[in-house]
This record gives C-alpha cells, sequence and structure tokens, in this order.
C-alpha cells in the first residue's frame, strides 16, 4: 500500500527514511486540518510551486505504526497537503507577536513539554528511534490519553482547537468539551452557602468542605443571623426597667454602676482587661467565676469603646467552619486567639420552654442534633426562654462538645432589667493556636467522673467522641438533655 505525500522542498526530502517521511506525511495533514479549521481565505493550492509526489511503501514502516488509522488515510480520494512557507506554526510561535499573550503562553508551554521529553517514559527518542514528531507516545499519548494528558499536556481550557497539530481522530476524549459546570473542586463552596455566609457581619467566615457530598450535608434549611430572633410568647423587658451607668466617657472601674458587687462586699466584679497590644480579655480571675458579665448599656455615658463594652462590639476574629468528620461540622479560626478573647454570641430563635421542649421531642425521635440552650442563669418566677440555633443562628452553631474543651460560655446583661433575655458569649479559655477547633463543654456542671469505666455509660445516650483522655463517655448526663 502507498501514501500519497506530497512536499514542497529537496530538503524534506534529503533523508529517505520511512519513519520521517511519515513525521512529514503526518504534519502535512495536520496543516490541512489546521487550515479546514481557520477557514482560511487562501487557498492551500495556491502554494504548490515547488512540491513533488512520493511514495512511501507502508511495508517499510515500523510495524506500530501499520494501523487503522494510517491505513484510512491512505485511500483515495488522495489529497496534496502543502503549506509550503510555514514550517510548522506550533513550534515558531516565540516570534509570532499576533497570538494573544495568553495563548502564545500556552503554546510555548505546551511545545517545550513536546520538545523536552520526560526521561521517565520508555520510548525515549535514540539514535535507533529517532524522533517522531507527531504519532510518538511519548511526545503524543495514544494509549491512556486521559491519564497521561494530565501530565504532559496544559489544562484543557489552554488548549485551542485551531491550533492542534494532530487530527481530531486521536485526540483524548473530551478535549474540545467546554468544562461541565457540575465538575465542581472538590472543596468549592457552592453559591448558595456563600450566599448563607456573607450576611454574617464582622471578619471573614468561612466554610470549608471536604467533598461535594459534604456540601448538601451543610444543612439546607439553616441561615445565618446576626441578632436573636424572638419568636411568639418571646417579649423584652419595658425599656423603664434598664439602667446606664453615668461615669463620663470611659467608665471608672471602681465605681462604675453597671458591674456587679462581690457577695458581702462592695468590690465591683472587673470582668475585662486590656492587653499591651489592645486587646480586650477576660481577666483571668473572671475566667474563674460563674458569674454573669453586665457590660455597660444603651442608657450608659460612656462611649463605644468603653473598655466596658467587649460583647457589644462584636466578633474581632474570623471563622471557619469545618467538617470534624465523625462529630460533622466545627468551628475554628485562622487567627491566634488570646485567652479570655471574646469568640462570639450563641444566637437563634428565641422560643417558651413549652415550644422548646416540643422540638427536642422531635429532634429526640428523629435522632437529630440539638441546639437549644436554655436562659436560665438568672432566677425568675417567670418561666425560661431557650435559644434555638437549628432553623437560625450565628457560627458557633457549630461548636461541637469537648470533655477538655479550650472555650467557655459566659453569659452577658446589656439590658440590666432583663432577667429573661441576654447574651451567650463564647470567650476563649486559654490561648488557642489557628486552625484548632473551638470546644465547650455542654454540662460544666455535671461530675462525669463518677463514670469510671465505658460500661457505666448509659447506652442510650448520646456518645461523646471528643477524644481527651478525660472523656466522659456521653455528651449529657441523661439519655439526653431537654435544653442545654
Ligand atoms: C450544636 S451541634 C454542633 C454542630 C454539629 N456538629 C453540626 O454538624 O451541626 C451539637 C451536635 O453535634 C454533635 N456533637 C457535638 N460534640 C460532639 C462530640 N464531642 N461527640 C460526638 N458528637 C458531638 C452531636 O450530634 C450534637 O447533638
Amino acid at each position: 500500500m502507498f501514501i500519497d505525500l506530497t512536499l514542497d522542498s529537496d530538503e524534506e526530502l534529503q533523508d529517505e527514511n520511512p519513519e520521517q517521511l511519515l513525521s512529514l506525511f503526518t504534519k502535512q495533514k495536520s496543516k490541512k486540518r489546521k487550515s479546514e479549521l481557520t477557514s482560511e481565505t487562501s487557498s492551500p493550492k495556491s502554494v504548490l510551486n515547488n512540491s513533488r509526489h512520493i511514495d512511501i511503501n507502508s511495508e517499510s514502516l515500523p510495524s506500530k505504526h501499520n494501523n487503522t488509522d494510517l491505513a484510512i488515510k491512505t485511500e483515495a480520494p488522495k489529497f496534496d497537503v502543502v503549506l509550503p512557507q510555514l514550517v510548522d506554526d506550533v513550534f515558531s510561535i516565540d516570534s509570532d507577536s499576533s497570538l494573544p499573550r495568553k495563548k502564545r503562553a500556552s503554546l510555548l508551554s505546551w511545545n517545550r513539554t513536546r520538545q523536552e521529553p520526560k526521561p521517565t517514559y520508555s520510548h525515549s527518542p535514540t539514535q535507533e528511534n529517532p524522533q517522531l514528531l507527531g504519532l510518538s507516545d511519548v511526545y503524543y499519548p495514544v494509549d491512556n490519553a486521559d491519564t497521561r494528558a494530565v501530565a504532559t499536556y496544559p489544562s484543557r481550557k489552554h488548549v485551542s482547537s485551531d491550533l492542534l497539530p494532530l487530527s481530531l481522530t486521536s485526540m483524548p476524549d473530551g478535549l474540545f468539551c467546554k468544562k461541565s459546570q457540575s465538575h465542581r473542586p472538590k472543596d468549592e463552596v457552592p453559591e448558595r452557602l456563600q450566599g448563607k455566609l456573607l450576611k454574617i457581619k464582622g471578619p471573614q467566615v468561612t466554610l470549608t468542605l471536604s467533598s461535594e457530598e459534604n456540601a448538601t450535608s451543610f444543612p439546607d434549611n439553616f441561615d445565618f443571623i446576626n441578632a436573636y430572633v424572638l419568636r411568639r410568647g418571646v417579649e423584652k423587658a419595658d425599656a423603664s426597667f434598664d439602667a446606664g451607668c453615668d461615669c463620663g466617657i470611659v467608665c471608672d472601674m471602681k465605681s462604675c454602676t453597671c458591674l456587679s458587687l462581690e457577695e458581702g462586699s462592695d468590690d465591683p466584679i472587673i470582668p475585662y482587661e486590656i492587653r499591651s497590644d489592645r486587646t480586650y480579655v477576660l481577666s483571668n480571675d473572671f475566667l474563674k467565676r460563674t458569674a454573669m458579665i453586665f457590660e455597660c448599656t444603651a442608657l450608659c455615658a460612656c462611649s463605644r469603646h468603653c473598655w466596658n463594652r467587649v460583647v457589644e462590639r462584636g466578633r474581632t476574629i474570623a471563622l471557619n467552619i469545618f467538617d470534624t468528620g465523625i462529630r460533622g461540622f466545627g468551628l475554628r479560626s485562622p487567627n491566634y486567639i488570646k485567652a479570655g478573647q471574646f469568640i462570639d454570641l450563641y444566637l437563634g430563635e428565641v422560643i417558651t420552654k413549652a415550644s422548646a421542649d416540643r422540638r427536642e421531642a422531635i429532634a429526640e425521635a428523629q435522632k437529630r442534633p440539638s441546639y437549644l440552650f436554655s436562659l436560665d442563669f438568672l432566677p425568675s418566677d417567670r418561666p425560661i426562654y431557650v435559644v434555638d440555633g437549628q432553623k437560625f443562628g450565628s457560627p458557633t452553631r457549630f461548636m461541637n462538645h469537648s470533655c477538655n474543651p479550650n472555650c467557655r460560655m459566659i453569659p452577658v446583661s446589656r439590658h440590666h432589667g432583663d432577667q429573661r433575655l441576654y447574651e451567650l458569649a463564647f470567650f476563649a479559655l486559654r490561648d488557642i493556636p489557628p486552625m484548632t477547633e473551638l470546644t465547650f463543654d455542654y454540662n460544666p456542671g455535671w461530675d462525669g467522673k463518677k463514670k469510671k469505666n465505658r460500661n457505666q455509660i448509659d447506652p442510650n445516650a448520646v456518645k461523646c467522641l471528643c477524644g481527651e483522655p478525660n472523656c466522659r463517655g456521653q455528651l449529657w448526663p441523661t439519655q439526653r438533655k431537654r435544653a442545654r
């Protein structure tokens, strides 16, 4: 069988090595393909001046080139494919300034890949096996194309069909397909979740997904809020019950009437101190107490920058919600958190105790996680309110329990006349390095030490998977606490 090949110069015929001729044939074929693809106005026939025909005996070719692809192209009608002056545009792109810079760069890297074969491939060109531009599996993989193309070629988005040197039939599958929208990188956060995160005020809150499935496990019916949402039956105390201090622009730590007093003395309990870098943190002394913080209120004369308005000024650290694996989503910060630093508020719908009981019964039956937080710190002769972070909440809604926690929830009042409605604020118990999971003890008052071994753990309780050496084995003392 013979191949009809048209050549444009005598130099191209110096070496009649069949493989080189085959290579020339392939190049010409690609140029014809290029001219077809780009619909050039000048006909290839117009540059046929020096062309000659030669015959290649296909039997003299190495057996690996006697493939179907070649056989098909040897059949009639024969074609003359010559673009004589254009040696090979793929290999002269360095000087082609008409190409957009981005396209030139991608072609250059493609070209370099072809010219610098990686020594690890088994069919490296040698004296006996001269370079075969176009058909060699070193330079153009024909087997396992999908796999090898990843390492050998630039990414799909840089490849333009009008500049590809080879026939379309031997291209890897999907090379000309547009990148599908559905093939999102695994860790990319879907737009619907990005939108939710952007609603949060203050430093950035991000979400890290470990897999695409992880995105679907993120609660769909959940929205971030920046303040409590009061539901039916929940009322703020009348403003006339509120009070404020009259310290001046900055409160006096010794005499500010907002501060609570030590039992049996007139000494004020001062919650905050200011570090040399001007970070406001809880005092060591206060961290050890079980006390409420009474921050200055809207009725106080002091400015917004008063040292006693730390929670009011809001979150100062960035947060990241991430997949912990066995404990579901968790919370961490990319920032270094200092001991005593305010982290964020626990927010949600504020509902009555009766509503909370109903919601908890449903959650328990469906074995769903609990997001209820009781506002029962101050004694009251009226039924307590409960914060439910299940459908509406802040990032702290994702904080998991640990039997050796690094954070603590402290109640904060900013409306001193209201005993039933106050803030749930998280503070760091110690210095926390960036990207450490932020945890708190769901039952700080429970003495789980009594459970000396795992056999004493209630088999129906929610198992604790905090992994700490002092782990109590279960999240709540009873099967499930009604509300935290
Ligand atoms: C307030 S949510 C915490 C966020 C939750 N991981 C998520 O993905 O939404 C409380 C629930 O998280 C799970 N959880 C929290 N801490 C845990 C722990 N130490 N061990 C096992 N599960 C835990 C329990 O299912 C619990 O009901």
